[in-house]
């Protein structure tokens, strides 16, 4: 065995805390040391929100470019070149990955490419991608290893080599006929990208509605959106058996709603969840405790059940977003330094990329309903903000939910679905976090036409 390297914080995965927090104390001149198997900084910038989000972007090109008659503009009728639109999310990945080991190299903090896992506590081995061996012990460790596409027990799915996320962003060629597997985030934001790069695209999903958890209201708009895309959404749908090869052809018989049915495509891409990046990493010889989906069990300060062991972001059970994964990061930064952050009652905002935006922060109408919570409801169409008008996009609404007339006039909760959806949300947050009234928005003056010029009507709403 190579003699043991001793490192002041040992991060086992590059993503988001982990990265920053390394970044952080090398720069104070503490020795780290980053273990990462293959995606420098972690899926963030490299598989999952940046490249998607770039090529969610050329859909969105796509899509203007066929209502150029409507801005007076030609209309393109030409295939699009995916290859060309694969390339251009390369150079970005490319880019982003040059900078983050530019910020390892002015850091200190040492990036180490290879696969480890725990041998004794705190002491992980690290398997060389160049070949060779190391062993590192931290005086603090940080597991930071993600999650991954979940493959679920359906026969034939497995045999079937569905896309998940990454390869679907590495096609070079539009997919004929795409099914994906799932109506949450990922199925939303491929389904519409996809559709708008030209595939004809089938959402399958097993609840009543695609993204289930939201509002009745919400998911309808949505539904509505995508069936305007000519996205042929089938819900309640159990699905039975897959047959054939994603890439070729592929066949999914369903069961629910209504008859069997058999849905044929060229392509499947699974967007059904996520599971955690913790089997295999010798969790079991450092004394660390797993939840019972597999997520490394953590209390509200990150804190494993080993002494001087945390962990972070989506393997922690973690809102799987980027920016708590980043919160997570400061609360160990925060922490490390003497403080007393916790995860306990954080604001956890959402964005669902879809054109236009679908964001959230706070309570939505079906949390108040299930938490016993009374409001006042606030509700705007976006046709009534005069900028969507400007962009020829009004579909879609805000609404905010208020304390109750007596008790107060604090924010609950803020839902928006139009055009810069998720940049309405800092606002509100802000308003949230500082406890002001919803009259802070209301009254304010807001440039003239922006979006945020819709909080004036949207608050003078309540009675
Ligand atoms: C397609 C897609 C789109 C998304 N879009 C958004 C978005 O728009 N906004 C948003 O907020 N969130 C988005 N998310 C969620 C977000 O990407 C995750 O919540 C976030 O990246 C999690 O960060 P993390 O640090 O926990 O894990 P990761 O970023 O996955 O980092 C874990 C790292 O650990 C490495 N690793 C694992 N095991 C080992 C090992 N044994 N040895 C060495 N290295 C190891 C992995 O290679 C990986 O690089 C998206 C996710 C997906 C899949
Ligand atoms: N814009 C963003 O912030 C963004 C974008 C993409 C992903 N993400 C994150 O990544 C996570 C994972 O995304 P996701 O879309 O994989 O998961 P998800 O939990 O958002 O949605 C999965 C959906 O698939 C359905 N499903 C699962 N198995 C199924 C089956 N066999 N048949 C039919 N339906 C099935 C589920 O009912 C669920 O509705 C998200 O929860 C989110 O936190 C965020």
């Amino acid at each position: 065995m190579p003699a043991i390297e001793e490192v002041d914080l040992l991060v086992l995965g590059s993503g988001e805390a982990g990265k920053y927090l390394a970044w952080t104390l090398g720069s104070q001149g503490q020795r780290c040391a980053v273990i990462e198997r293959r995606y420098i900084g972690g899926s963030c910038p490299t598989i999952a929100c940046l490249p998607s989000k770039n090529v969610i972007h050329s859909a969105k090109v796509a899509s203007l470019l066929r209502r150029g008659a409507e801005f007076g503009l030609p209309t393109s009728a030409q295939p699009v070149d995916m290859a060309a639109v694969r390339d251009r999310k390369r150079r970005m990945v490319d880019g982003l990955i040059d900078m983050h080991q530019q910020k390892f190299a002015a850091s200190g903090a040492e990036l180490v490419m290879g696969s480890g896992k725990f041998i004794t506590p705190r002491t992980i081995e690290v398997e060389l991608n160049a070949g060779g061996m190391r062993t590192f012990h931290g005086k603090r460790v940080v597991i930071c290893t993600g999650s991954r596409a979940r493959l679920d027990e359906t026969p034939g799915l497995r045999e079937s080599h569905p896309l998940t996320h990454i390869e679907a962003l590495e096609l070079d060629q539009v997919p004929p006929q795409l099914i994906i597997l799932g109506g949450g985030y990922i199925g939303l934001e491929f389904a519409q990208a996809f559709r708008r790069l030209g595939s004809e695209v089938t959402i399958i999903e097993r609840n009543a509605t695609v993204i289930h958890r939201e509002d009745e209201d919400v998911t309808a708009a949505v539904t509505e959106l995508l069936h305007d895309e000519g996205i042929e959404v089938l819900t309640n749908a159990s699905v039975e058996r897959i047959s054939g090869t994603s890439g070729a052809q592929v066949s999914i018989e369903t069961s629910g709603n209504g008859a069997p049915r058999t849905i044929v495509g060229t392509h499947l891409l699974v967007a059904g969840g996520r599971t955690p990046n913790t089997d295999g990493i010798g969790l079991e010889l450092a004394g660390v405790k797993l939840e019972p989906h597999g997520h490394v069990r953590v209390d509200e300060r990150l804190q494993t059940t080993a002494e001087s062991v945390y962990a972070v972001g989506d393997c922690a059970g973690s809102p799987h977003f980027t920016h708590v994964a980043f919160d997570d990061f400061r609360i160990l930064r925060d922490n490390f330094a003497g403080g007393s952050r916790v995860t306990t009652g954080r604001q956890v905002p959402f964005c669902l990329f879809l054109d236009p935006e679908l964001a959230r922060v706070g309570l939505s109408e079906r949390e108040a309903r299930e938490q016993g919570i009374a409001y006042r409801l606030a509700k705007l169409p976006m046709v009534a903000v005069l900028r969507t008008r400007t962009l020829s996009e009004t579909r879609g609404f805000m609404k905010a939910l208020i304390e109750p007339q007596g008790q107060g006039d604090k924010i609950l909760g803020f839902t928006a679905f139009g055009p810069d959806a998720g940049e309405l949300l800092p606002a509100v947050q802000v308003a949230m976090s500082a406890g002001l009234p919803y009259t802070a928005l209301r009254e304010a003056i807001f440039t003239h036409p922006t979006m945020g010029e819709g909080f004036g009507p949207l608050f003078s709403s309540i009675k």
